[in-house]
């Protein structure tokens, strides 16, 4: 067999992506050489972005397995080194596109990404649960999807991912979102303290900051859905969002119980009162099947028809009930073992029903359409 060539390296090389990036290793200037024997051994170096980057392992598998499958290498010797400031900075060039000033990509008339922020009015109705496997059913339908979690109570989200102990990695004052085993990128409030177990205290324009931090400092790439787990309630988080990303969708969780519908419903006008649009209610642990197969209503009956009702008239479009999920011992396990159900367990009843939920969310496609202006003329408060 010939010696492969320095071409085909390099061609299989493009189809590497950084996982973090999820960009072609070539595209980002990460092969620092390639050079090929004439028995057909391959040595490549690849330049890391910082040293001890967590998903070297990554990396070097790709690398090696990509190259190993051109026709005529006998043989993969990769160095992994390290960029130089001057590397970095040219890098970050490439992210930013040149542009100096970051801005919140999501928020600009272009954007071609649609944003779902997930909101409750109590914590515990599984607001963060229904996040992270709405996410996982987007990206089972092929769709790049990031998740930020701007739960300063819970950020339980990258526990559910299993991501807990992940700092994300960072190239100057660019931030990488984490990635995960299932495809979905995540950044979340907890990864911008110094340490995880730390208590923050923070107020409203600190909270700001953050959110602002999540959205435009941190390399999110092109991204078709962006999911926003916001903490529960009508508090600061959720006024910046609404200043920044006043484009954002919402979908409203909440369980059958009246007084945690009564929450819900404030937490949604909260959203259409910063012009966001409200696109459905999720009632969360809204029946247990017992062994004998009929139904408990645990938590009462009628909370989300009781929301979805409220809201419709309030603003005057219709908001729907986007579906009901029941309670299941194993959504918790999926959650806590940071498999989410809709992976770990995908016919379970409750994943099934999440699964419909994210068809339906996915099914609305990218782009302009649908988006809000805005501008408010009919809403009733
Ligand atoms: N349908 C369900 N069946 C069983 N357990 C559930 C269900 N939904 C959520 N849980 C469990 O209830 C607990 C609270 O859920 P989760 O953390 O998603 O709520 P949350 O609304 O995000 O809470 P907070 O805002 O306080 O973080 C978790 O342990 C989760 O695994």
């Amino acid at each position: 067999m010939s010696t492969p060539s320095i071409e085909q390296i390099t061609a299989a090389l493009a189809q590497v992506n950084d996982p973090e990036i999820k960009r072609p290793i070539t595209e980002l200037n990460m092969v620092d050489s390639v050079s090929v024997a004439d028995d057909g051994a391959v040595a490549i170096t690849v330049l890391l972005t910082v040293a001890g980057c967590p998903l070297k392992d990554t990396i070097n598998r790709d690398v090696t397995a990509a190259v190993t499958a051109v026709p005529g290498v006998t043989g993969v010797d990769l160095t992994l080194g390290v960029m130089t400031p001057e590397q970095r900075a040219g890098l970050k060039d490439i992210l930013s596109n040149g542009k100096a000033e970051r801005e919140i990509p999501f928020a600009q008339p272009g954007s071609l990404t649609k944003v779902y922020a997930i909101a409750s009015g109590k914590g515990g109705v599984g607001k963060s649960s229904v996040t992270v496997n709405l996410a996982l059913g987007l990206a089972k339908q092929g769709l790049k999807v990031g998740i930020v979690d701007a739960d300063i109570y819970g950020h339980s989200v990258p526990a559910m991912l299993g991501v807990a102990d992940s700092r994300p990695t960072q190239v100057d004052d660019l931030i990488m979102p984490v990635p995960t085993a299932s495809g979905v990128s995540v950044i979340s409030i907890g990864m911008l303290k110094p340490r995880r177990d730390q208590v923050v205290a923070w107020r409203g324009p600190m909270l700001d900051r953050a959110l602002v931090q999540m959205l435009s400092d941190v390399f999110w790439g092109d991204l078709d859905v962006l999911m926003l787990d916001l903490p529960p309630g009508t508090g600061d988080v959720a006024i910046s969002l609404g200043q920044h990303l006043p484009n954002a969708e919402v979908v409203v969780v909440t369980t059958p119980q009246e007084a945690a519908a009564e929450v819900a419903e404030r937490a949604g006008t909260m959203a259409s009162m910063m012009h966001q649009r409200v696109i459905g209610v999720v009632e969360n642990m809204s029946f247990l099947t017992l062994p004998d197969g009929s139904t408990m209503e645990v938590f009462g009956s009628g909370g989300g028809d009781r929301v979805a009702e409220t809201l419709s008239q309030r603003f005057g479009y219709d908001v729907k009930v986007l579906g009901r999920i029941p309670l299941d011992p194993a959504l918790r396990e999926g959650g806590d073992a940071g498999k989410p159900i809709v992976e770990s367990d995908p016919t379970a009843p409750a994943a099934l029903e999440l699964a419909k939920i994210a068809e339906g969310l996915g099914g609305r496609g990218r782009g302009l359409a649908g988006m809000q202006l805005g501008l408010t003329p009919s809403a009733k408060f």
